[in-house]
């Protein structure tokens, strides 16, 4: 099959090219280039040829895999005889020789070394140069890289593209998390031939479009989890506040009120309050801006309106904060699976026994108890069970095999389900707490009861979006009907 890319080539003529590569071999050029393995020159059609500047790590990461994929590889080096190995079935040359061979070249060099490109401009006229760098820092240079390689070079293609990938990961080959290959450049022709090469080296291709997008696909490597910095910030002030709001109400309540000292409660139980408490306002979180857009679109009579910007980046980092939730509502359950081998439990359980019998009285079995505990338990679990399963489906490789009804099917439908089973496991543990004035120390209300303000929130406002009439006004407005303004309606009968 013939592509343009390869009529490109073919009329670039190998046979030149290869004149010079054999040329090369004679002594008097040994200086200039080196043939590290020489190929058979017998065997049918010619597998493509790309060259590489530099020979450091990236550029032999790029090389090995360019080979692995059936490709020959030419590197250009300011030092062909002594550039340290190379991939086996490589040759290297000059950079003048090498760009003459080729006519895809990839940089891989640091671009405070691109000076050197300038005098090589008129043997890179034409050819397609593919710029891999990277910065230390975001905004170090006025304009991003691969335009600064263009304005060396304006005879050159040059295009964006690889940057986003470590050599590490170029060498072992695209794995699922690192598949994608961002590209962009002012050429469609070199923005293809550079995706042809990526899509047969296994990977996915992104095009993002004009070179003006460069400095955005440059700041990609640098970026220190965006979509997490929120999340993260939300789960350690609430960590925070809650452990002073427990701290102040059981354990200092206790030493100023009571006499005692139970500091140690500090490590299990108090964790054991903060982490699910934490948990569930992180797990409505995720509900809640969902619930409030609905509302807003009610309100405005139409889905076309954008969103408030707060509200977008909140929508935008759902995933992560259920993320969160989810760790620390895995934390909870690895604190309450300890209890029964703690010290100060095994200690008052065998108190309590040893009371029974010295006093010669035996425990109802209370029904009502039973039951409480074990909904409380079940409840706990079922949550939990659902809150792993939207953990699962958020993973990129699950969502990617279920269809939109399906994942919205578990995100959503099941979702509330989980906010539901999670909010009522805290009732349950409440339970009598609730009305018992002792709960109230220092007039302040228990750290449980502070988890469940969102949650409640969140399930009253989504049972009054499922009312039928409310739901068949959302439903029409998702599918695009607007409300028209009454005095807009008056207005233009006037005029009629
Ligand atoms: N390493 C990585 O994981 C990644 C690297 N990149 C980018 O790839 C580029 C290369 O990175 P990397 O391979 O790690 O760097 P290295 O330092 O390992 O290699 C750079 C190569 O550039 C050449 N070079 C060095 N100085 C000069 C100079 N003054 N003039 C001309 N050429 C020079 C050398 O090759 P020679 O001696 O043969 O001339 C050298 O081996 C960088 O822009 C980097 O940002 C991008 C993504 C990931
Ligand atoms: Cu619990």
């Amino acid at each position: 099959m013939t592509t343009p890319t390869n009529e490109r080539h073919s009329s670039l003529g190998f046979g030149n090219l290869w004149a010079v590569v054999m040329s090369a071999e004679k002594p008097k050029n040994t200086s200039e280039s080196v043939l590290l393995h020489p190929l058979d020159t017998a065997a049918a059609p010619e597998p493509e040829l790309l060259c590489i500047f530099g020979t450091g790590d990236l550029g032999r990461s790029l090389g090995q895999r360019l080979l692995q994929s059936g490709y020959r590889v030419v590197y250009g080096s300011r030092r062909p005889t002594s550039c340290g190995p190379l991939p086996q079935g490589t040759q290297v040359m000059s950079h003048a020789a090498a760009a003459q061979s080729a006519s895809v070249v990839f940089v891989c060099v640091h671009r405070e070394n691109y000076e050197f490109l300038e005098t090589l401009a008129p043997q890179l006229r034409g050819k397609v140069l593919v710029d891999v760098s990277n910065n230390l820092k975001k905004n170090l240079y006025p304009e991003a890289n691969a335009e600064y390689l263009q304005r060396l070079i304006p005879g050159a293609q040059v295009v964006k593209a690889f940057n986003t990938l470590s050599a590490w990961a170029l060498q072992n080959g695209p794995s699922d998390a690192n598949r994608q290959v961002f590209l962009c450049g002012n050429s469609a022709e070199a923005n293809q031939a550079v995706a042809k090469t990526a899509t047969k080296l296994g990977f996915t291709v992104l095009d993002r479009g004009s070179l003006s997008a460069a400095r955005e696909l440059e700041d990609f490597p640098l970026q220190l989890f965006p979509e997490w910095r929120l999340p993260l910030r939300v789960a350690v002030g609430l960590i925070a506040a809650l452990f002073f709001y427990v701290l102040i109400r059981d354990v200092i309540y206790a030493k100023v009120e009571l006499g005692k000292d139970i500091s140690f409660r500090i490590m299990v139980s108090l964790a054991n309050k903060v982490f699910p408490i934490v948990s569930l306002i992180m797990l409505s979180l995720c509900y809640l801006p969902g619930v409030i857009a609905a509302f807003l679109q009610l309100y405005r009579g139409t889905k076309y309106k954008r969103f408030p910007d707060w509200l977008d980046r909140w929508m935008l980092c759902r995933k992560q904060l259920g993320l969160v939730a989810l760790g620390l509502a895995f934390l909870h359950v690895l604190y309450t699976l300890i209890i029964p081998i703690r010290y100060y439990v095994k200690f008052r359980i065998a108190a309590s026994t040893v009371l029974q019998m010295k006093e010669n009285q035996t425990k109802e079995f209370n029904t009502v108890w039973a039951w409480q505990g074990d909904s409380f338990y079940s409840t706990g679990i079922l949550g939990f069970g659902m809150f792993l399963l939207l953990g699962i489906t958020s993973l990129p490789s699950v969502t990617n095999a279920l269809s939109w009804r399906e994942f919205n099917f578990i995100q959503s439908k099941l979702g509330y389900l989980t906010v539901f089973l999670c909010t009522f496991h805290t009732y349950l543990y409440g339970w009598n707490k609730f009305l018992r004035p002792s709960s109230y120390k220092w007039n302040t209300p228990p750290a449980f009861m502070l988890s469940l303000v969102l949650p409640t929130v969140v399930m009253v406002l989504k049972l009054l979006l499922l009312l039928p009439c409310v739901d068949r006004r959302l439903t029409r407005i998702r599918q695009g009907w607007e409300r028209t303004d009454p005095k807009d309606d008056s207005r233009k009968s006037l005029l009629a």
